[in-house]
C-alpha cells in the first residue's frame, strides 16, 4: 500500500514538470498519509489519491492593463480550483511575480486540507498573478484589479469559489475587484472575503490569521507544559501575517524581537510591543518600498542586519511569517544547534520538507502552517456566513468563534498523529485530520 503512495508521487512529479513547490508539498502531505492508506485499501481502489493532486479545473487567463504613463502591459492571472467536495473552493489571490502554476498548485493543494481543518464546509483553491503591486500607483493597482476581474469574475461565485487576499492582496485590491465584480455581474454577494466593514467585510477578519497563529502556538506549548507568558519570539516579515502575530503575542504577554523583509532583518530587544512600534509595520507595507530597514530609524536601540534572516537570534519561539521556503536546511540546524523547542509556521509552507525533518529529529515541535494559519480561511468562512445570512457578527462572536476553532484544530493533529503515529507530531497529525473529512466526503460523493 506504501507503494501506491510513491506510485501517485511519483507520477504527479512526472504530470506537472517543474512546479517544485507543488512536488514538495505533495511529497509532504502524501508520504504522511501512508498509515492511513494501509487501513483503508477502498481509497487506492477509488483512485482517491489520484484524483486529490489533479485540481478539479484551473484557469489561465490574459490580465491586459495600462500604467499612469499609458504604456500596455501583460500579464497571467491563475485560479485553481482545486477540490469542492466538502464546499464551495476557497483560498487567496497572490500578487507576486514569482508567481507561477507551481505556486499556485501547492497553495491551493495545501488549501484542501486546512479548509477541512477548520472544521467547515469549504473546499480547496487559490488564485493570482505574477503581476509586482510594489511601486505602483493607487490607480495603477486599481486598473490592474479591474483588469484581473474582468475575466475571473466568470469562474467565481459565492456557492462556487470565494477569492481572498494573500501575499500582495490586501483590503485594497479586495475593494476594487469586489467593485469590478460588481459593475459585471450586477449582484451584490459574498463572492470575495476580506472586504472593508462598509461593504459586508467580517470584523476582525484582517487580524484573524496573525490570531490564529498565535493561539495555535499557545496550544503547542501548554501541551509541552509551558505557556506564552515572557517568553521571547522571533518571526519573519512585517505584513498582514506578522502585524496580526504581533498584536497577540503583545496581548498574551510574549515579548516580540525581530521582523524581517527581503532587505534584512530587526533586532529590537526591547521588544516590538508599544502601538507605535506595531502600527510601524502597516506604515513599512503601505509604503509599497518591501522593506524593513526604516525601523531602526525610526526607533533607536533597534539594529538591522542586512541581508540576514532572524533564525540565528536567540528566541523560545519562532514564527516565520513571509512567504514559503523561509527555513531551509542551514536555519533548521542552526535552530537544532541553539536548543530551541518551538517553531510555528505562520507562512503557507514555510519550511523545506529537508528542514522540517531536521528539526523534528532535533526534538523540536513544529507547528505546520496548514494548521496554524489556518485562522485567516476560518475567519472567511464566518464572512461568508455573515454575507449569507445578511447580518453582523460583533469582533467578540468573531474571536469567541475563532479562538475555539484554533483549539479544535490543534487538538485534530495532536488526536491524529497518536492514533496513526503513536507520538506528538502535528505535521503528519493535520495532514492525516484534514484529509479524513476531504476522503469521507469524496468516497460518498462516487467517482466525479
Ligand atoms: N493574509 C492571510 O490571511 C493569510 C496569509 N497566509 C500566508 O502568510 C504569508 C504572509 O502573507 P501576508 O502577511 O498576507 O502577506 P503580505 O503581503 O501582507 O506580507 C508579506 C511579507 O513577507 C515579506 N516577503 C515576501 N516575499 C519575501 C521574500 N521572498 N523574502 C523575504 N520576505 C518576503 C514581505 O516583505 C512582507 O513583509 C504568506 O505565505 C501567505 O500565503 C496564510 C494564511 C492566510
Ligand atoms: O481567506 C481566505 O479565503 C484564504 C486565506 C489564504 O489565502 C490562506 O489560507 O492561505
Amino acid at each position: 500500500m506504501s507503494n501506491y503512495v510513491e506510485r501517485v508521487i511519483a507520477q504527479c512529479i512526472k504530470n506537472n514538470p517543474g512546479e517544485t513547490e507543488f512536488h514538495q508539498t505533495v511529497e509532504e502531505v502524501l508520504s504522511s498519509l501512508k498509515p492511513v492508506m494501509e487501513q483503508h485499501p477502498e481509497y487506492e481502489a477509488a483512485g482517491l489519491l489520484e484524483r486529490l493532486v489533479e485540481p478539479e479545473r484551473g484557469v489561465t487567463f490574459r490580465v491586459v492593463w495600462t500604467d499612469d504613463a499609458g504604456k500596455v502591459h501583460v500579464n497571467k492571472g491563475y485560479r485553481y480550483q482545486f477540490n469542492s467536495a466538502i464546499g464551495p473552493y476557497k483560498g487567496g489571490l497572490r500578487f507576486a511575480p514569482s508567481v507561477y502554476p507551481g505556486i499556485i498548485k501547492f497553495l491551493g493543494f495545501e488549501q484542501i486540507f486546512k479548509n477541512s481543518l477548520t472544521g467547515l464546509p469549504i473546499g480547496g483553491g487559490k488564485g493570482g498573478s505574477d503581476f509586482d503591486p510594489n511601486g505602483k500607483s493607487d490607480a495603477e493597482i486599481m486598473r490592474f484589479c479591474q483588469a484581473f476581474m474582468t475575466e475571473l469574475y466568470r469562474h467565481i461565485g459565492s456557492e462556487t469559489d470565494v477569492p481572498a487576499g494573500d501575499l500582495g492582496v490586501g483590503a485594497r485590491e479586495i475593494g476594487y475587484m469586489y467593485g469590478q465584480y460588481k459593475r459585471i455581474v450586477n449582484r451584490f454577494e459574498g463572492v470575495l472575503t476580506g472586504k472593508g466593514l462598509s461593504y459586508g467585510g467580517c470584523l476582525g477578519r484582517t487580524e484573524a490569521t496573525g490570531f490564529g497563529i498565535v493561539w495555535y502556538a499557545e496550544e503547542m506549548l501548554k501541551a509541552n507544559g509551558e505557556n506564552l507568558k515572557d517568553k521571547t519570539v522571533a518571526i519573519s516579515g512585517f505584513g498582514n501575517v506578522s502585524w496580526g502575530t504581533a498584536i497577540k503575542l503583545r496581548d498574551l504577554g510574549a515579548k516580540l524581537i525581530t521582523i524581517s523583509g527581503p532587505d534584512g532583518y530587526i533586532l529590537d530587544e526591547a521588544g516590538i510591543n508599544t502601538d507605535e512600534k506595531i502600527a510601524c509595520l502597516l506604515e513599512l507595507r503601505g509604503s509599497g518600498k518591501n522593506v524593513c530597514a526604516p525601523y531602526a530609524d525610526k526607533f533607536p536601540g533597534a539594529k538591522f542586519f542586512p541581508g540576514e534572516k532572524p533564525w540565528g537570534v536567540q528566541a523560545d519561539l519562532y514564527i516565520p511569517c513571509a512567504t514559503q521556503n523561509e527555513i531551509h536546511k542551514e536555519d533548521a540546524e542552526t535552530f537544532v544547534k541553539n536548543g530551541v523547542k518551538f517553531v510555528c509556521e505562520g507562512s503557507n509552507m514555510s519550511s523545506t520538507n529537508e528542514a522540517i525533518k531536521i528539526m523534528q529529529e532535533g526534538g523540536i515541535i513544529v507547528g505546520p502552517s496548514k494548521a496554524a494559519n489556518a485562522g485567516g480561511v476560518a475567519t472567511s468562512c464566518i464572512e461568508m456566513g455573515q454575507n449569507a445570512g445578511h447580518t453582523v457578527f460583533t469582533t467578540e462572536q468573531v474571536y469567541e468563534q475563532l479562538h475555539n476553532i484554533m483549539v479544535g484544530i490543534h487538538k485534530a493533529c495532536a488526536e491524529a498523529s497518536q492514533k496513526y503515529y503513536d507520538k506528538y507530531d502535528l505535521v503528519a497529525g493535520a495532514n492525516i485530520a484534514g484529509f479524513q473529512k476531504v476522503a469521507d466526503a469524496m468516497m460518498s460523493q462516487g467517482l466525479v
